[in-house]
């Protein structure tokens, strides 16, 4: 319940029943004609309640600031994963959306290791494919020993509220996003012909196309949204629209809090 009264010259909003710091949620409407006013919130005497626990605490803070919607992307080598996050990006711009390649870490410590160019790595052209099998294994290696190893380092930091992660090639890339991020993770299928993938450069290599890196995640997910990315098929505009309106949402979500 909420009352207001007057107290020398402030107004007094008093929350019932009183609530520890952490669990007010006040929104404060102003009418649209009345002139700026600062507000200040004070925490007034009242029934004390008890301290939450400090591992409550932390949940609330790591809420606070993590995403509200993680679309997690996969499909084949050219199917497009890179172009259409990139464009769900442009969309809703960079503040709201953060695009996350879990091959983005993997990529920079292996350039280093090698001395390699890091930027060829991160692009889409033939450099990055002469390196792609010794990648994956380099990969596989550190995976092995902690298969969230990438999907921390590459969600380190972000702040937006959506997240879309690029390149999931595992049932362990997806598990992990599953259960940090439960209620918001959706997946997101990116598909198209052989013949489409070939015309963007793709060649089946033996020791990648058939391994996990590729097929992985070709059956036992029920994806939430599929893509079709080929010059038959309906626009990208018209099938990404759900997927922008859930991401708008969730922004909107975000600028409730
Ligand atoms: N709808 C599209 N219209 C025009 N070009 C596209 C489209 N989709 C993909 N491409 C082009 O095809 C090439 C491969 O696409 P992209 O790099 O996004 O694929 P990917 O699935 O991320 O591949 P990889 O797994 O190798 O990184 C790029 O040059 C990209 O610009
Ligand atoms: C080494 C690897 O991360 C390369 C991925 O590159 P890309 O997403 O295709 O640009 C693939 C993998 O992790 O299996």
């Amino acid at each position: 319940m909420v009352r207001s009264g007057s107290d020398d010259g402030h107004v007094v909003l008093r929350v019932e029943p009183v609530l520890s710091r952490f669990q007010q949620n006040l929104l404060v409407h102003l009418a649209p004609e009345s002139k700026s006013f600062p507000v200040r919130f004070r925490f007034l005497s009242g029934p004390r309640t008890e301290p939450i626990a400090p591992q409550v605490d932390r949940q609330m803070e790591n809420r606070a600031s993590g995403p509200e919607l993680v679309l997690v992307f996969s499909g084949k080598r050219k199917s497009g994963k890179d172009y259409i996050t990139d464009v769900i990006q442009d969309r809703l711009g960079p503040e709201v959306c953060a695009v996350l390649r879990l091959s983005g870490p993997l990529k920079q410590q292996y350039a280093q290791e090698r001395g390699l160019d890091l930027n060829q790595l991160l692009g889409s052209g033939p450099y990055k494919e002469r390196y792609r099998a010794d990648m994956i294994r380099w990969g596989e290696d550190r995976r092995n020993c902690d298969p969230g190893f990438f999907c921390r380092l590459a969600t380190r930091g972000a702040q937006q509220p959506v997240w879309v992660v690029s390149d999931a090639r595992r049932q362990s890339d997806l598990q992990w996003f599953r259960s940090e991020f439960p209620r918001q993770t959706r997946s997101v299928r990116v598909q198209c012909s052989e013949e489409t993938r070939r015309q963007r450069g793709w060649s089946f290599t033996p020791g990648v196309d058939d391994a996990e890196s590729e097929c992985g995640l070709d059956r036992g997910v029920e994806f939430d949204w599929t893509i079709r990315n080929e010059a038959d098929a309906p626009s990208l505009d018209q099938q990404l629209q759900p997927i922008l309106t859930a991401a708008q949402d969730a922004a909107v979500l975000r600028h409730d809090q």
